[in-house]
């Protein structure tokens, strides 16, 4: 049978101490000195310290906010058809909820009738610059962009977010036309997060359905709905290269792999047929969410931040991976790992399977949590031997859970990964591509043992 994959006990990695890489440039350090008027263009590469470090410090800096307003983007999407949802299904909570949502609605349809009226004009050729049916030349001029590189239903989609609406009229230049490719590196991405989702963006261009315009209609027809499934039914592949992308179901054995949001549990798996995850309050130790020594009401909340702000991606010859859609900070508990409870000898799952320990024992492992027909995102986290979370054996509340947590920051876009363990590799072979990976050092004899 493979090793089974194992949480490691010093799940922190303290990074502070962490060397920096050797092809790594060194400049003077020094405050910027004209840092808010700094040009929007680059200038001409010099050789002096300064203009360097300025020039290093402005590309760090549109990074950080296009980071930024992409990850703001997602969250409104989410948080946008989360509350739709809840209309939808007459789970009305009280007023500012639906206020809320009035509002960000109401606004994204001026946006798509500005812009909507606009092109209305140039079909009779009635736009000039003195054009009023815009805030601004600057909105005009930037919405012009955007259709240069991209089309009407993205468009309306990233219209919905009040991040991307502040970043047309407020953002400079430079920032607007870095985002604006970051959307369109990731539309498929944005795209299928939108339709996963239930976002409505569709409705926001329906009352011009009746006009004779190409984009228009290709805006509006019609698309598979695959807000119908859990998001994690569905893994984009191919990457996000412009209209090169489709999706599948993530399948093991021929069989859907089923997203649960709690560990099952079958007393006939076991023979004291009871459930192995319930705290035993002298062998598992203090909550690790209120430190009480005894059972609480403590509870992970589900969905996480994360079970929401992630997807499932197809990367060459590792298969299904995650990839973050929103910033995680290094400690933050992104979920908790998910899965059939089986008992330790179980041998039928040599991919997904974790070894359930409860913290304060070490090498005696109480369940396997089996995860290849059911589980949850956490189960396509690929292996990285410079990963970016970690398992975490946790208390909580009245039971023990394997949780897994950030070890790093972590940037939107980026590959969420963890470490399965040396012993996962033993007769396999690790493609992670880190400088360090197991498997470079490994001889073929160990490889293939
Ligand atoms: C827990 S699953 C992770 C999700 C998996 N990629 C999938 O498509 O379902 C573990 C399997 O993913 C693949 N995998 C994950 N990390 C890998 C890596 N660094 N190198 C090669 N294969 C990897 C291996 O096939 C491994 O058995």
């Amino acid at each position: 049978m493979a090793e089974k994959r194992r949480a490691p006990d010093d799940h922190v990695e303290d990074l502070t101490e962490r060397h920096e890489p050797k092809n790594f440039k060194k400049v003077r350090f020094q405050l910027p000195r004209h840092h808010e008027g700094l040009p929007e263009k680059d200038s001409p590469a010099t050789d002096t310290d300064d203009e360097l470090f300025e020039r290093t410090l402005r590309t760090m800096h549109v990074k950080e906010r296009v980071h930024d307003i992409l990850a703001a983007m997602y969250y409104d999407m989410h948080i946008l058809s989360w509350r739709r949802n809840e209309l939808m299904q007459n789970r009305i909570r009280p007023w500012p909820d639906l206020s809320f949502y009035r509002v960000q609605h109401q606004e994204a349809a001026w946006l798509i009738d500005r812009t909507m009226r606009r092109a209305m004009l140039a079909k009779v050729g009635q736009t000039s610059s003195e054009d009023l049916t815009y805030l601004s030349k600057q909105e005009a001029h930037r919405v012009g962009q955007f259709f240069r590189r991209l089309n009407l239903r993205v468009f309306a989609i990233c219209a919905v977010s009040e991040a991307f609406r502040l970043a047309l009229c407020k953002e400079d230049q430079l920032v607007w036309a870095v985002l604006v490719n970051k959307i369109a590196e990731n539309w498929a991405s944005i795209g299928t997060f939108a339709r996963s989702r239930g976002l409505d963006w569709q409705g926001l261009l329906l009352k011009y359905a009746d006009k004779d315009d190409s984009l228009l209609q290709q805006a509006l027809a019609p698309v598979s709905d695959l807000a119908e499934e859990h998001p994690h039914h569905r893994v984009i592949t191919n990457g996000p290269a412009p209209r090169k992308h489709s999706h599948r179901k993530p399948q093991y054995e021929g069989h859907l792999q089923i997203n649960i949001d709690h560990n099952l549990f079958n007393p006939s798996y076991f023979k004291d047929k009871k459930d192995p995850t319930i705290r035993v309050p002298d062998r598992d130790g203090r909550c690790d969410l209120c430190y009480a020594e005894r059972e609480c009401d403590c509870w992970i909340s589900h969905p996480t931040l994360a079970t929401c702000l992630v997807e499932l991606v197809d990367y060459p010859s590792r298969g299904i991976g995650v990839r973050a859609l929103t910033r995680f900070k290094k400690g933050e508990i992104l979920d908790q790992y998910l899965g059939e409870l089986r008992p330790v000898d179980y041998q039928d799952d040599h991919a997904y399977a974790l070894l359930h320990e409860p913290k304060m024992v070490e090498g005696s492992p109480l369940a396997l949590i089996s995860a290849k027909r059911y589980g949850n995102w956490t189960r396509f986290l690929n292996h990285s031997c410079k990963p970016s979370a970690t398992f975490l054996k946790m208390t909580v509340g009245k039971k023990i859970t394997m949780a897994v947590q950030a070890v790093r920051d972590i940037d939107i876009f980026e590959e969420i990964t963890i470490d399965y363990g040396k012993g996962y590799w033993k007769n396999r072979v690790c493609l992670c591509g880190e400088p360090d990976c197991h498997s470079q050092g490994a001889t073929k004899e160990e490889t293939e043992a």
